[in-house]
């Protein structure tokens, strides 16, 4: 019996290995858009003690006895809205990133994606790839800004799953890449391209990040602070852009979630503020977002719209994530082949 190229003997087990695998891993989304999928979802997410940092003898009962029973069918709604017929944005987008760069790595590895709460899980598909013989993995965290409640979770649940097997291939991560060359160059190149596709020249474009509860950012989360970073390296950029002469710019941090104190100012507060001190002419996008799923394409796409134009403004935009447009792959694959180096 031989399997690429070694001799094993009759009775050996088959064995597989010697493969390369690169598993790319988002937030992760509801299975359907519906209240008790969503509060599936919610329930993983919502418990994970890096993303609310707050004792489960605490948090637990706020959890199960009040939030679960009010913000499942609320946010059910929000994603019914951005539904497509291939699923959740979110997953959808991944799934087809991870198939763009199966298709450019080729024989080199095998690429497939994960979330971190709900479907497909991140075991099932670690456990997969070794299955099919990769004994060294490379983890994608998709993720620009480093954050204890996303990129740290990644770790968390590959370590997890890892800690229960017997013969564990060898790991790499790729870092949180908010200063990378390649990604503000990627960002501005397909930024000024949809500028140039709108039919109206933006006064101001907002620069929108998910935010987190301020007391991350006291007690040392370096998230804030790379967001600043992306935002101003990005805006440099930017300016040099003929679409951006005379825009001004803003940062502004996104999708506040209960009644701690956030990390400011806030997207919807500023998009009021700035309906109702004139500006009529305002675009939106949300670099720290690999893809686009329910907080860009409903909370910034349609609830920032009525938000905007209610306070006066006249012309509203949401530019796409980078997804699978040309220089959001290209971006991935010089980020993928640069941390596979020595592996392919
Ligand atoms: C305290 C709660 C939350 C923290 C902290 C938080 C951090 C955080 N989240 C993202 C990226 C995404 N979050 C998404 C959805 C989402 N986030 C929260 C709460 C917190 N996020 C909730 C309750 C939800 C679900 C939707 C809702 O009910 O509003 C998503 C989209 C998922 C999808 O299915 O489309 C992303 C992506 C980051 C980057 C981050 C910290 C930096
Ligand atoms: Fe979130
Ligand atoms: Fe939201």
């Amino acid at each position: 019996m031989t399997w690429r190229g070694q001799n094993l003997p009759p009775d050996h087990p088959p064995v597989k290995s010697g493969r390369i695998g690169v598993l790319l891993v988002n937030l992760g989304t509801p299975d359907a858009p519906d209240p008790v999928s969503v509060k599936r979802y919610l329930k993983q997410f919502l418990s994970d003690r890096r993303v609310i940092e707050i004792p489960p003898i605490a948090w637990q009962p706020i959890l199960r006895g009040i939030i679960l029973n009010t913000r499942p069918q609320k946010s059910a709604e929000a994603y019914a809205k951005i539904w497509t017929p291939r699923g959740s944005p979110l997953a959808d987008i991944t799934a087809s990133q991870a198939e763009a760069m199966a298709e450019v790595l080729g024989e080199a590895a095998r690429v497939d994606y994960a979330m971190r709460y709900g479907n497909p899980s991140i075991e099932d598909k670690l456990t997969h790839l070794m299955r099919e013989g990769c004994d060294r993995i490379l983890i994608a965290p998709m993720y620009p800004q480093y954050c204890a409640a996303t990129t740290a979770t990644v770790f968390d649940e590959i370590a997890r799953v890892l800690s229960e097997m017997r013969w564990q291939p060898a790991l790499r991560f790729v870092p949180p890449y908010h200063d990378d060359d390649n990604y503000i160059a990627a960002l501005a190149d397909d930024l000024s391209r949809q500028v140039a596709g709108l039919d109206f020249s933006p006064e101001v474009m907002l620069l929108s990040f998910h935010g987190m509860p301020l007391r991350t950012l006291e007690q040392g989360d370096p998230y804030h602070c790379q967001c600043c970073k992306t935002s101003r390296l990005l805006q440099e950029r930017l300016r040099e852009r003929p679409e951006f002469a005379g825009t001004r710019f803003e940062t502004t941090f996104q999708s506040r979630f209960g009644p701690a104190k956030w990390l400011e100012p806030a997207t919807d507060d500023t998009l009021i503020k700035e309906g109702e001190k004139g500006t009529k002419r305002l675009v939106v996008a949300a670099p720290g977002f690999a893809v686009d799923c329910v907080e860009t394409l409903e909370e910034l796409a349609l609830e920032g719209r009525d938000e905007f134009l209610e306070a006066g403004g006249e012309q509203y935009a949401v530019l796409d994530c980078l997804n699978t447009s040309d220089a959001g792959l290209g971006m991935l694959d010089r980020m993928l082949r640069r941390e596979l180096s020595g592996w392919i």
